[in-house]
């Protein structure tokens, strides 16, 4: 197991801010780390990685206790705090070769990693600025750099796409795929999106405690309501399916396009009577819930 978190807790004062979280992370795998503001996630990643310590409960990364084993275990994690703190005044290349020289690199060595990171991390145009001057994607892409110095097995990534524009939130993110290959990830992010873009599965936690650890697919899964999706050739009549016992709404999208709510995923019932009354369908597919639906429902206030 990469990561196992067991019984872990918080407490700032009276307040609980993570409350017996437990999970489970295999090598390889990337997980979207969810919830809403303030429930516990910056808290829990902070322990996993070490930086605060827990009330009670356990880590373990790579087999190693993070409480007993505090200096062995950084060496097996890449951490990239919410916000990113880097500093301002230093020059990307010089800031690299800091982080390097904290974990132990020098000379070739240290060189060699640098030049890796900044093609790995496409900061080759940006390396002899300053920090202070780069964009907040460009400072993302440090952020990215100094948390694979060491080149850790596993990457905490806490919100690593929150404040910059669309474009640097693809690319942070193909970047996120491309340096993940062969790492574990656990991420934290508020945009549903991203989990389903670039995870596997989902933790979702609401006032410190845990309410889904799932396959994203298995989550967007709807268990009782098959929205199916009908794309004609040409325009056709399928108000007949109203009637059956199934079906619970048929609506008209556009003049080729149906969407069709069944308590039973009926594609095949649909695909017999389309070939039998001559209506041409060119597609008919199973419409997936989203995941802001998901994460709506599994962390509202009742
Ligand atoms: N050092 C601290 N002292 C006191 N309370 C804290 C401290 N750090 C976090 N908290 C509180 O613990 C709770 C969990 O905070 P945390 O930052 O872990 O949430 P989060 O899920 O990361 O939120 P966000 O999505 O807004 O970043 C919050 O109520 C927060 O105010």
């Amino acid at each position: 197991m990469s990561i196992l978190v067991r019984d872990l807790t918080k407490n700032f004062g009276s307040q609980t801010a993570v409350n017996n979280v437990s999970f489970e992370i295999k090598k390889g795998n990337i997980v979207g780390f969810l919830g809403p503001n303030g429930a516990g996630k910056s808290t829990t990643m902070k322990m996993i990685t070490g930086t605060l310590p827990a009330d009670s409960g356990q880590v373990e990364v790579d087999g190693i206790d993070v409480a007993l084993q505090p200096l062995e275990v950084k060496k097996h994690i890449g951490y990239l705090p919410e916000h990113n703190p880097l500093y301002l005044d230093m020059y990307v290349h010089e800031f690299l070769r800091f982080c390097g020289g904290i974990y132990g690199l020098s000379g070739k060595k240290l060189k060699n990693r640098v030049s890796e990171l900044v093609d790995l991390c496409g900061l080759k145009k940006e390396q002899n600025k300053q920090i202070g001057t780069l964009s907040k994607g460009y400072r993302q892409r440090v952020g990215l750099a100094q948390a694979l110095v060491h080149d850790p097995s596993v990457l905490i990534l806490d919100e690593p796409t929150t404040g910059l524009d669309p474009n640097q939130i693809i690319e942070i993110r193909n970047l996120i795929l491309s340096i993940s290959q062969d790492k574990t990830v656990l991420l934290s992010t508020h945009i549903m999106q991203e989990v389903q873009a670039l995870c596997n599965r989902a933790i979702i936690i609401k006032e410190g405690k845990l309410v889904a650890d799932q396959a994203v697919s298995e989550l967007t899964e709807e268990k009782e309501k098959f929205t199916i999706k009908i794309e004609l050739e040409k325009h056709a009549d399928l108000s007949f399916w109203t009637t059956h016992q199934e079906v619970n709404s048929l609506k008209l999208v556009t003049e080729t396009e149906y969407l069709l709510e069944a308590t039973r995923d009926i594609r095949k019932d649909i695909f017999k009577w389309a070939t039998q009354n001559d209506v041409d369908l060119v597609g008919i597919s199973l419409e997936k819930g989203n995941m802001e639906e998901v994460f709506h429902k599994l962390t509202q206030n009742n």
